[in-house]
């Protein structure tokens, strides 16, 4: 029996494309370079926001320096905008509210830096007592290393076999690999269900209730 659920953030709990998306086209605006549609963001998301600079930033301008300078005005504009048109994706309320009623603990699991994970979790789920809530923290490697899952057991300690990682791109897949717990993609949000599909999940749902069924 499953004891407890590490959620990823963007695009698992939360749909945070749009502002992502405007924020980073806005620095990248700012240093004179081209922006992009917000569906190319969902590709350029999920490995932390250094990869998604350097995703964003045209071919020959990959150099730590522009990164330094996009992220620069990245930080002042997300650090404002980060809530403008994010939300929880359907059913996800509901369904951590169930998860905490049936006694199950929760934590996040995200490559979105700390302090923006921390703000938006607290803006959005205020009610739902996470027991760990990382984000990419300096110093520690991201996912897909399986880290973050061993320092969220080392504050909630169960047995492997009794946690479930649920997440929406094949980096959360690999994590869930990584460290040795069951896996369940989800293919409401960045990513297509084949990127899943070729990390074998145990599960791949389409609806936020189905977490509930498949746990109990
Ligand atoms: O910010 C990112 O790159 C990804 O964040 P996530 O791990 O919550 O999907």
């Amino acid at each position: 029996m499953k004891k407890l659920v590490i959620f990823d953030l963007d695009g698992t709990l939360l749909n945070t494309i749009a502002d992502l998306a405007q924020s980073t086209n806005y620095a990248l605006k700012e240093c004179g370079f081209p922006e992009h549609e917000e569906e190319e963001y969902k590709y350029f998301v999920g490995n932390g926001i250094y990869k998604l600079f350097e995703r964003a930033l045209p071919e020959s301008e990959k150099s730590e320096e522009n990164i330094a300078n996009v992220r620069k005005h990245f930080l002042i504009h997300y650090g404002v905008h980060n809530m403008d048109h994010s939300c929880p994706y359907p059913g996800i309320m509901n369904l951590l509210e169930n998860l905490h009623k049936k006694g199950l603990k929760l934590a996040v699991a995200s490559n979105k830096y700390q302090a923006a994970t921390e703000r938006l979790i607290k803006h959005y789920f205020s009610e739902i007592p996470f027991v760990a809530v990382f984000g990419q923290r300096e110093g520690v490697k991201a996912k897909p290393d399986p880290t973050i899952v061993e320092d969220i057991l080392a504050i909630f300690p169960v047995d492997k076999k009794d946690v479930l990682y649920v997440g929406d791109t094949g980096i959360d897949m690999q994590t869930a690999l990584n460290a040795g717990i069951t896996a369940a993609g989800v293919t409401w949000g960045f990513r297509q269900r084949a990127e899943l599909e070729q990390y074998s999940p145990a599960y791949i749902v389409n609806q936020a209730e189905e977490i509930l069924e498949l746990i109990s």
